[in-house]
């Protein structure tokens, strides 16, 4: 059997603020197999970042153990590629710059450089843009730039953070699709974090359900549905019913929460 992509094992993160301790994940098990697409889903606050942000080695677990791409993670690499909803793209550099930077960064030869970021500019329609900085594109472009800056460097995994969250919903269908063109050509890891359940249950084999306070794996459920799949058949929404019930059970805890917080 071939190496996970992901395995998380008993991990548990706790968080210091006020004096008091918050604890943001509690005994988490998954295991994510290479290729493989998985969408985190829960409503605010039940630690969908904070997983992720541990798998990328930006914020190392309290307890339990985490490898990526057969490696215990001690921090962020080459192999992991994080893309945010918050386009972190470089203001000053223009589109072609940006994509180029990792590679550059690299040592990567000029010549070779240049010929990879145009043939990602093209496969993501970038390539008219390329002379443009990030301020004069809409939102949907500066995500697939954000897209084309973390595939430049080739990671076999992909770390996504809410990315399509602050689009319309007609980019954010486009975006999906692209994202799930390039991941069908491309057959890389994603671990993708939302609270669109329909987003989720569009993109994902799997999808994990968060409990609120702490984060806990709820459910985890398969996605057996064809690609591309049809956001108005019986099976689609009979699937988005079962998860929504999943998802408010937790968003009611997180109100609960809230107003026993407010009333102390
Ligand atoms: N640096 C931090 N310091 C203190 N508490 C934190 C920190 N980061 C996260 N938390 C807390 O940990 C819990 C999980 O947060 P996290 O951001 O992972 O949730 P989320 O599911 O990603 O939510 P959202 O969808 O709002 O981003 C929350 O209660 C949050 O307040």
């Amino acid at each position: 059997m071939s190496e996970p992509a992901v395995r998380i094992e008993g991990v548990k993160k706790a968080f210091r603020a006020g004096g008091r301790e918050i604890l943001a994940l509690d005994g988490i098990d998954l295991t994510i197999s290479p290729g493989e697409l998985v969408c985190l889903l829960g409503p605010s606050g039940c630690g969908k970042s904070t997983l992720l942000n541990a798998i990328a080695g930006f914020a190392p677990p309290t307890a339990g153990t985490l490898t990526a791409n057969g490696r215990a993670v001690a921090g962020p690499g080459p192999d992991r590629g994080m893309v945010f909803q918050e386009y972190a793209l470089f203001p000053w550099m223009t589109v072609e710059a940006n994509v180029a930077f990792g590679l550059e960064l690299k040592g990567e030869p000029r010549a070779a450089v240049a010929r990879r970021v145009e043939e990602l500019l093209r496969q993501l329609g970038l390539w008219e843009f390329k002379d443009r900085f990030p301020k004069d594109l809409s939102g949907g472009m500066r995500q697939r730039v954000a897209i084309a800056r973390v595939l430049a460097i080739d990671p076999p995994m992909l770390l996504m953070d809410e990315p399509f969250g602050a689009l319309d919903a007609l980019t954010r269908r486009n975006l999906q699709d692209e994202l799930l063109r390039l991941w069908a050509a491309l057959g890389k890891t994603i671990v993708f974090v939302t609270h669109g359940i329909e987003e989720a249950i569009y993109l994902a084999d799997r999808v994990v359900v968060m409990t609120y306070r702490p984060g806990r794996v709820k459910r985890v459920v398969p996605v057996a549905l064809p690609r591309p799949r049809d956001t108005a058949s019986p099976e689609f929404n009979a699937l988005k019913r079962e998860v929504a019930q999943l998802v408010m059970e937790e968003q009611a805890r997180h109100e609960q929460a809230e107003r026993a917080a407010t009333a102390d």
